[in-house]
């Protein structure tokens, strides 16, 4: 048994952070993964994903370069993503230089999979280990797999094996058309995969404004892509080569492959939560503002339910050191929190959408311009596609949300970040000047049109 200052249990970018952190301002910590430290953004997530999605688009441009700058003839080739995504990106799956990173603040490293023992105790591999000051939760989430009929037994790809994969299949399903599914399918038609895409809902991206689901269904038909929207998968069957999903209108999709890409949620079962009071059958740990789910007990990323992004995970680790070392410092604040769906155009959005906000009570008003009618984005020609959305509180003269779906519409996005944090008034933000020609003067014309 060891006793220590701090345990932290998962480290993924959450645990991690606060693991290092606190090991740097002097503290004895101990870090528990039964997987890969660093989680499953380094190896499997945003790294890998936007490596493949960078090659993507690259091909997507070369393509564009007619009828703009010349020819070129483009011939994609998985192999260097997939060696990109083995050297560069992940170093063949092997966390050595994480681990190391983190021993090399003071830490003590674990590999195995824990459980709460009861207050201020952690159990991994039968031992127990006590922690005089804190214990962190960062054990992140694992993929959903809906329980259609004839799916379990089958083949079929998770994100990790479509990042792991070492060629572009001939044919691909994918189940879901949230943000995995909307950037992978995107990534494996532009290297020849015949995509098609199922979604539960009426849309794509259900979870943003729908004028940017309307940009990127769009893009992806552009990229040949077949979207069914509004209907559920029924049955899988897959017969040794091909997969065949059975809809709820009997209808059938067949591709060589079949990527499950529905969601991801909390494994709180086998934490021991209840030996500190706490629901296993939740679907979060609940944490407060300042991320403290118990006694001495902190919880940080994609398990404390707040978002499924890494700059979510990194953000409450921040709030939740300065908790741990009795700093002082604001608590959570997630009024305006980003999110970037790495489709070609980019979806980058902040704070709340339109309905949102009307949910919420708000008075409120909207303003969008096309992002082809900006001089940069007709400038910028083919691929141009994209809208700029931007609610305003009128009560509060604020703008608490806005989406741009543009080409590096999460860039452009991050002007908006800083209005809504900052609750800069509509006002300043109609007579500030926007450089000509950009894309984030698009912005400009949007404040002009709000009704
Ligand atoms: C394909 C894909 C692309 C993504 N792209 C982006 C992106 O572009 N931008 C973005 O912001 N986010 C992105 N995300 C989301 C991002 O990866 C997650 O939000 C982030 O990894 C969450 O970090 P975390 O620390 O909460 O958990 P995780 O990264 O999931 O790490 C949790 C860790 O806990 C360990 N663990 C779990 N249970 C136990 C246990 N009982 N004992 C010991 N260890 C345990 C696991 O082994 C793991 O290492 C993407 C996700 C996926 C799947
Ligand atoms: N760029 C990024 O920041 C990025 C990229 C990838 C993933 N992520 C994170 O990872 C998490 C998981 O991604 P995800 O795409 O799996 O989840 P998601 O929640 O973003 O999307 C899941 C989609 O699947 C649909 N769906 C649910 N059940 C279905 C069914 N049975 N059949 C068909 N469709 C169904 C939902 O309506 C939804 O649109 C996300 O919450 C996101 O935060 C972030």
């Amino acid at each position: 048994m060891t006793e220590v200052d701090a345990i932290v249990v998962g480290m993924g970018v959450g645990g991690e952070e606060v693991a290092g952190r606190l090991a740097e301002a002097g503290l004895e910590v101990l870090g528990i993964d039964g997987g890969l430290v660093g989680g499953e953004c380094p190896y499997w997530g945003c790294i890998p994903s936007k490596m493949m999605i960078r090659a993507a688009n690259l091909i997507a441009d070369a393509r564009r370069l007619e009828g703009i700058g010349g020819f070129v003839q483009v011939t994609p080739d998985w192999a260097p993503v997939a060696r990109r995504i083995r050297t560069e990106a992940t170093d063949g799956w092997d966390d050595k230089v994480a681990v190391d990173r983190f021993t090399g603040k003071g830490g003590t490293f674990v590999r195995g999979r824990a459980r709460l023992a009861g207050p201020g105790k952690v159990e991994v591999d039968g031992e127990v280990h006590t922690a005089r000051r804190a214990i962190v939760l960062g054990t992140g989430g694992a993929p959903t797999i809906p329980p259609i009929e004839g799916l379990a037994g089958t083949p079929y790809w998770t994100n990790r094996e479509a990042i792991e994969t070492e060629s572009a299949p001939s044919s691909l399903i994918v189940l879901g058309g949230g943000a995995i599914g909307v950037e992978l399918a995107q990534v494996f038609a532009r290297f020849g995969t015949k995509v098609s895409v199922v979604e539960a809902a009426d849309r794509l991206l259900p979870a943003e404004e729908p004028e940017a689901s309307e940009v990127v269904h769009e893009a992806l038909g552009e990229d040949d892509i077949a979207m069914v929207v509004g209907r559920k998968a029924v049955k899988v069957a897959h017969d040794g080569q091909e997969f065949t999903v059975t809809l709820d209108d009997g209808a059938t999709v067949r591709g060589e492959r079949l990527l499950v890409a529905v969601g991801r949620h909390a494994e709180l079962g086998d934490l021991g939560l209840d030996t500190v009071g706490l629901d296993p059958k939740g679907k979060a740990v609940s944490v407060d503002g300042h991320m403290r789910a118990g006694e001495n007990l902190w919880a940080v990323g994609d398990v404390t339910g707040h978002g499924q992004f890494t700059h979510v995970a990194m953000y409450q680790a921040a709030v939740a050191v300065r908790a741990i070392l009795d700093q002082p410092g604001p608590p959570a604040d997630y009024r305006a929190l980003p999110r970037v769906t790495f489709t070609d155009p980019e979806v980058g959005a902040v704070g709340l959408t339109e309905a949102q906000a009307r949910e919420a009570g708000l008075n409120v008003h909207v303003g969008t311009t096309q992002i082809p009618t900006s001089a940069r984005g007709w400038i910028y020609g083919d691929g141009n596609e994209g809208v700029v959305k931007l609610v305003v509180d009128t009560d509060r003269d604020i703008l608490v949300g806005a989406t741009v779906a543009a080409p590096a519409g999460g860039e452009t996005m991050g002007a908006l970040a800083v209005a809504v944090y900052g609750e800069v008034p509509f006002s300043s933000l109609r007579h500030m000047m926007y450089a000509y020609p950009t894309f984030y003067r698009a912005i400009e014309d949007a404040l002009k049109h709000m009704k």
